[in-house]
């Protein structure tokens, strides 16, 4: 790639020496207009159909969008038809407004009007490119050439506005394309003229949209383009300041959040960024940043998973496993650090009750987003003995004592070493139920029976039974303050010698209809090092005696 790079010449900056923008922020959401329909839409291998194109206007609906760029309805007839059914089908509630893009040119900008008849609302959104760039290879026209065609077209919108049905409110929307790529003084002298030419008013404020229509600067520059802008516009009061960023460089959401520090007061964008190339601005991510910065977005994503659900079907593109906020691994931690700092979070939520999300890596509490029932800590490689033991906690209900995770954890590691991926709930429980549950060899309880004695002395518990391992019996018999201390001993006298009782608790666990009892045991084993085993059955002693068997068997079999 050597010296190609010399044929690209740097982005101009703006001539500002003071800017205000990098000292604001961000208190309440922007008016947003989607424009999912017409930039997402032109952009699509296989543009969406009558069908898709009513179901995803409802969704946007759904949303909470008030302004929807429906299409281009002079660009051919599908576009057409699609405005018309909307219309006549009685889809657009009375509070939203669609929004129809025309190029400055007559007989498209008649034909548009011929497609909004009888609609309640309508913003005309016209459009020339303005950049240097597009004046020179494009048009061939210098910026006066350039003015005149949005003038013209602003005059016969105008005029045409002033013929359409009482019942249709129109407003209208000017959009020097490529604007970021315009040089500034430029830029407000086009809106400028276009501003006179449609009559803007404070009480019929025009919306000046500013594109990024190729991203190729960094956000600052647009954002100091907004800010040039806004600060230069005569009568800027009859205007309502809009953006459009596309994200060519990857910083389309930055661009946006610097151009509203600018002061734009409107965002044009679509669900999950799809639109031209790299996307247009992802409304998705700018609307849930807001959100967990405290601010109401005023749009609805509390059921992300449909959002998407229908995105991905009506537009045939699939959103990214790390999409911000929507993504499948977005809410998931693999890693045992992030996995032991989410569970510690989590714990201090319930305990605490504190009114604030503060689980770290997690910027928003996948409930805020439909996502709450989704595994957060799923077990790979790369995984602490506390994600094993969280996944066995919040599959299964097992509630092992903490001082058997590292253990646990070891096991779990060593396993997906081995499978060199991810190991699924089932495959955790399994390892567990293997390693530690019920292990019956080398030493299997054949048969046994214990006794409650009260004969005089302190009340003690009598246990009788036969042990066998590699065929052989061995008797067991021993008193005890209890069955557990019974059995203990009666094996030591059975000659399994070595091993020191060390701790015990126990759980109940539902195993379908059947409540079951889980004993985890610990003992100090001949060599010196702790040995866990545990227990299901559905007696809690009985679950005491297999969980120490199993502790037992676990070194006799030179399972660990
Ligand atoms: C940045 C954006 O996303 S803008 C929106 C882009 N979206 C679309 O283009 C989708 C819909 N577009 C279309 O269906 C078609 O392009 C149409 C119907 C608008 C126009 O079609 P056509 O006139 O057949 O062809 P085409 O798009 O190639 O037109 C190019 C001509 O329009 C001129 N032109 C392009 N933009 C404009 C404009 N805003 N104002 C005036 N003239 C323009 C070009 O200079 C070129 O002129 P020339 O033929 O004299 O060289
Ligand atoms: C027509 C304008 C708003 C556009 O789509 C762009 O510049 O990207």
């Amino acid at each position: 790639m050597k010296p190609s790079y010399q044929k690209y010449v740097p982005f101009p900056g703006v001539p500002m020496t003071k800017r205000l923008w990098p000292t604001r922020t961000i208190t309440h959401a922007p008016a947003w207009c989607s424009v999912d329909l017409r930039d997402g839409n032109q952009a699509l291998v296989q543009p969406m159909n009558l069908a898709e194109k009513l179901e995803m206007f409802h969704l946007l609906v759904e949303v909470g969008f008030k302004e929807i760029e429906v299409g281009f309805p002079s660009a051919s007839e599908t576009e057409y038809e699609i405005i018309r059914t909307l219309i006549e089908g009685g889809h657009i509630p009375d509070d939203v407004t669609i929004q129809v893009l025309v190029q400055a040119r007559e007989h498209l900008i008649r034909k548009t009007f011929e497609a909004i008849r009888g609609a309640k609302n309508v913003i005309i959104h016209l459009y020339n490119s303005t950049s240097t760039l597009q004046r020179k290879v494009v048009f061939k026209k210098d910026m006066d050439g350039i003015i005149d065609i949005a003038v013209q077209g602003a005059r016969l919108i105008r005029t045409l506005a002033a013929e359409v049905d009482q019942g249709t409110h129109i407003r209208y929307e000017y959009s020097p394309e490529s604007f970021s790529g315009t040089e500034p003084e430029n830029a407000v002298a086009i809106c400028t003229r276009v501003m006179e030419e449609l009559g803007a008013a404070p009480e019929n404020k025009i919306i000046l949209n500013l594109p990024h229509t190729v991203e190729c600067c960094m956000p600052n520059i647009y954002a100091d383009e907004i800010e040039y802008f806004i600060t230069h516009l005569p009568h800027r009061e009859n205007a309502i300041i809009s953006l459009h960023p596309h994200n060519d460089r990857g910083t389309g959401v930055a661009a946006a959040e610097l151009g509203l520090l600018a002061g734009a007061e409107r965002v044009e964008g679509s669900l999950f960024g799809n639109g031209e190339r790299t996307g247009n601005l992802d409304i998705v991510t700018v609307a849930l940043n807001m959100f967990t910065q405290g601010i109401d977005p005023e749009l609805d994503f509390s059921n992300i998973r449909h959002v998407r659900e229908v995105y991905e079907r009506c537009t045939k593109m699939e959103v990214h496993p790390r999409h911000p906020y929507a993504g499948d691994l977005v809410f998931t931690a693999f890693s045992g650090s992030h996995q032991d700092a989410i569970n510690k979070g989590e714990a201090y939520m319930r305990e605490t009750n504190s009114p604030y999300w503060e689980v770290p890596y997690l910027p928003l509490d996948p409930a805020d987003v439909g996502r709450a029932y989704e595994p957060i800590i799923r077990i790979n490689s790369q995984s602490g003995k506390g994600g094993a033991a969280f996944v066995m906690q919040s599959v299964y209900g097992y509630e092992l004592p903490k001082a058997m995770h590292p253990d646990f954890g070891h096991i779990v590691k060593q396993a997906c070493d081995e499978a060199g991926t991810e190991l699924l709930p089932q495959a955790v429980l399994d390892l567990f139920n293997r390693y530690y549950v019920n292990i019956s060899t080398p030493y299997a309880l054949k048969k046994y029976r214990f006794a409650h004695c009260e004969d005089g002395a302190a009340p003690h518990v009598r246990f009788e039974g036969v042990l066998v391992r590699d065929g052989a019996e061995l008797p067991l018999d021993a008193v005890g303050n209890g069955a557990v201390d019974a059995f203990f001993k009666a094996v030591e006298a059975a000659g399994v010698t070595g091993y020191t009782f060390l701790s015990y608790s126990e759980q109940a666990v539902a195993k379908g209809s059947d409540s079951m009892a889980l004993s985890y045991i610990a003992l100090r084993a001949p060599d010196g090092s702790t040995v866990y085993g545990v227990g299901l059955d559905s007696d809690i002693t009985i679950a005491s005696i297999r969980g120490i068997l199993s502790a037992i068997n676990r070194v006799a079999g030179g399972q660990r």
